[in-house]
């Protein structure tokens, strides 16, 4: 990258201007085992990832993971692949666009992905080109976790140290418990759940996993995730009260134990133990991605279903409709009151 994106003599650029930029997690440019093996291998080089040793790991990912991975996964993109390309990708376009036009023309929007495309210093660079001085930096994650948004983080200040002119930085905090999330929530999985054309027994709310030893360690993920169950289960119950809403962890990576209970596991569980009617929403998601298409909507639905269930569904993340925007709108607009 260039190391300062804005030369001294540059009298057109329009300065003390404002710039969001939305980040979330990454995907591969293409459902394919040589995209998903670049893709990967950032990813799974990031020590906030995979805290482990770099010389104990790196024959494992470059011997073993980077090998057999790829090729599965590409196969599981490739089941929710879309016309705009990777749902996490295109979800998060729309975010920005509308973003843009619920914030107006005064504050620039852009988005950029942790890992592959587009990148964190490209788009910072593109809005210090475009005039802005101060940066709003949203890391999607509702709870906060150091695999994402510590990670979303070291890597702005890895871009911020090789710019001798930096713009100010501000990042939006986790959003959990927040009431405007909570809301968003309630809302839109209320909407969901009255237009399916069965009523649930249960609702599954199933948070990203972490591996266990993190909780340990200090972070508050499992905390985090535990108490947005708390209050949109509260509100739900509320609203629902025939309705039992359980938590899980999915998605689990490696030979470390992760965060319990699995959502395999629990879904497997409901299915023996006489559930015929089950619902899922993924909170933790700012927007459908594979595993919320793949692992939860065909993976989890086959377990579900093997297990004696006989009526699933799987809920829409907040993505780009109208209450997750607003949920946005507010989150960022509070933000940047103080500028
Ligand atoms: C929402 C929060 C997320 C946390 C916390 C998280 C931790 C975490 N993830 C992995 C390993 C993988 N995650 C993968 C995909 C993926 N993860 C998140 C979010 C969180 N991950 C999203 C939004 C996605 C979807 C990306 C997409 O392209 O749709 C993958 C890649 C897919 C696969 O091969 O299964 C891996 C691998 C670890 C190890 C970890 C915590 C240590
Ligand atoms: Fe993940
Ligand atoms: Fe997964």
């Amino acid at each position: 990258m260039d190391p300062d994106p804005r030369p001294n003599d540059h009298p057109e650029v329009a300065s003390g201007g404002v710039g969001v930029l939305l980040v979330n997690l990454g995907t591969p440019d293409a459902p394919t085992p040589g995209a998903v093996r670049r893709y990967l291998a950032e990813f799974l080089s990031d020590p906030r990832v995979i805290e482990i040793p770099a010389i104990a790991w790196k024959p494992i990912l470059h011997g073993i993971i980077l090998r057999t991975r790829p090729a599965r996964s590409a196969h599981a993109y490739a089941q929710v692949w879309t016309d705009e390309g990777s749902p996490l990708a295109a979800i998060t376009a729309a975010q920005a666009r509308k973003l843009q036009d619920l914030l107006g023309e005064g504050i620039r929007v852009d988005w950029a992905m942790r890992y592959g495309n587009p990148s964190i210093p490209a788009k910072l660079a593109a809005l210090m080109e475009a005039g802005c001085e101060r940066l709003l930096v949203v890391p999607l994650y509702p709870q906060y976790s150091a695999a994402t948004t510590a990670s979303v983080v070291d890597k702005l200040g890895e871009t911020l140290r090789a710019m001798r002119w930096q713009p100010a930085l501000r990042t939006l905090p986790p959003y959990y418990g927040d009431d405007t999330y909570i809301d968003a929530l309630e809302t839109d999985v209320v909407r969901q759940l009255e237009a399916l054309d069965f009523t649930p027994e249960v609702l599954l709310l199933s948070f990203h996993g972490m591996p266990e030893r993190t909780l340990h360690l200090g972070d508050p993920y499992h905390c985090h995730c535990r108490k947005t169950a708390r209050l949109l289960g509260e509100k739900l119950g509320a609203r629902l009260p025939q309705m039992r809403i359980e938590t899980s962890f999915q998605s689990r990576f490696g030979r470390a134990r992760w965060l319990e209970p699995a959502t395999e596991t629990v879904l497997e569980r409901e299915g023996k133990a006489g559930t015929r009617r089950l619902a899922v929403a993924a909170p933790g998601f700012s927007a459908d991605c594979i595993e919320t298409l793949e692992e939860l909507a065909i993976r989890g639905r086959d377990v579900f279903e093997a297990a004696g269930g006989e009526h699933f569904a799987v809920l829409s993340c907040l993505n780009d409709s109208s209450v997750g925007m607003a949920m946005l709108q507010a989150l960022v607009s509070r933000e940047l009151s103080g500028w």
